[in-house]
């Protein structure tokens, strides 16, 4: 058994609504690596947080339940999205709601949240490989990954795939509203001072805002070689 640093790890960064989760999960069921959805964590601990009535500025608390949160993650089969679970319940549909994305983003600007999370995330590190999303995989939790990824897109386009998902789901929403709720979400990550939304050094950015989802697939899939994979 290798030491946790020889396994190795591809990160997707970027900002909301971006694909870095559709995209990462097709590179983790290509290379059959394990998958993290670290924006997931955030906001599960959004809602357990709101589920026992702590505030979104009560970092003592926030990190208190951040150390002990109960949540596990099933692994989609087949390029299914996993399956994910707070205190044995079931929480998928509830953590997608933009309310709570929005609570997320609030209480991931929190040093002792992010510091409790940070193991957690690294946990996942387990061989073959993993592919990991978010906004500092690539920057804070694994500086020395084989394949940084920082996909974008015009914040117009996400707020539009964003509006196309929710209608898709059968949930109303207002493409403008998105459009500003994106552009706060936007600026909350990018703006706080630990770990903000930006690319790594090493990072290839890849604007996904003129590419459909196989495209930006095939463009990544050269990437890859002598990466390990
Ligand atoms: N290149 C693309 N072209 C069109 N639609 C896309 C593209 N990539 C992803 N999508 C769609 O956009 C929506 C958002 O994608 P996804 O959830 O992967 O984004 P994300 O960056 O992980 O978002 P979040 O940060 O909120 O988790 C999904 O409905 C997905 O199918
Ligand atoms: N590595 C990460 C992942 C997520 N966050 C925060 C900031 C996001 O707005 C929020 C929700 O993430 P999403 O599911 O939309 O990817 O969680 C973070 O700070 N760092």
């Amino acid at each position: 058994m290798g030491m946790s640093k020889d396994i190795p790890v591809i990160t997707v960064d970027g900002p909301s609504g971006s694909g870095k989760g559709t995209l990462a999960q097709r590179l983790a069921q290509h290379l059959e690596w394990h998958y993290l959805d670290s924006g997931a964590m955030y906001r599960v601990l959004a809602l357990a947080a709101d589920k026992h009535s702590i505030a979104p500025n009560d970092s003592q608390q926030l990190e208190a339940l951040a150390q002990n949160l109960d949540v596990r993650f099933i692994s989609g089969l087949g390029g299914m999205p996993a399956r994910v679970f707070l205190e044995d319940v079931e929480v998928g549909d509830s953590i997608r709601r933009e309310e709570c994305g929005n609570a997320a983003s609030k209480i991931a600007a929190l040093a002792e949240v992010r510091r409790a999370l940070l193991m957690r995330q690294r946990a996942f590190r387990k061989t073959p490989g993993l592919v990991t999303d978010g906004r500092d995989m690539g920057t804070v939790v694994f500086p020395e990954a084989a394949l940084k990824i920082f996909l974008t897109a015009s914040p117009y386009e996400r707020a539009r795939r964003r509006y196309k998902q929710l209608k898709e789901k059968g949930i109303g929403a207002n493409l403008k509203n998105l459009e500003k709720e994106i552009a706060e979400r936007d600026r909350r990550d990018c703006e706080r001072n630990i770990a903000p939304l930006k690319p790594a050094d090493d990072a290839i950015i890849l604007d996904s805002t003129n590419l459909a989802i196989k495209d930006v697939f095939q463009q990544v899939l050269p990437w890859l070689s002598g990466k390990n994979t």
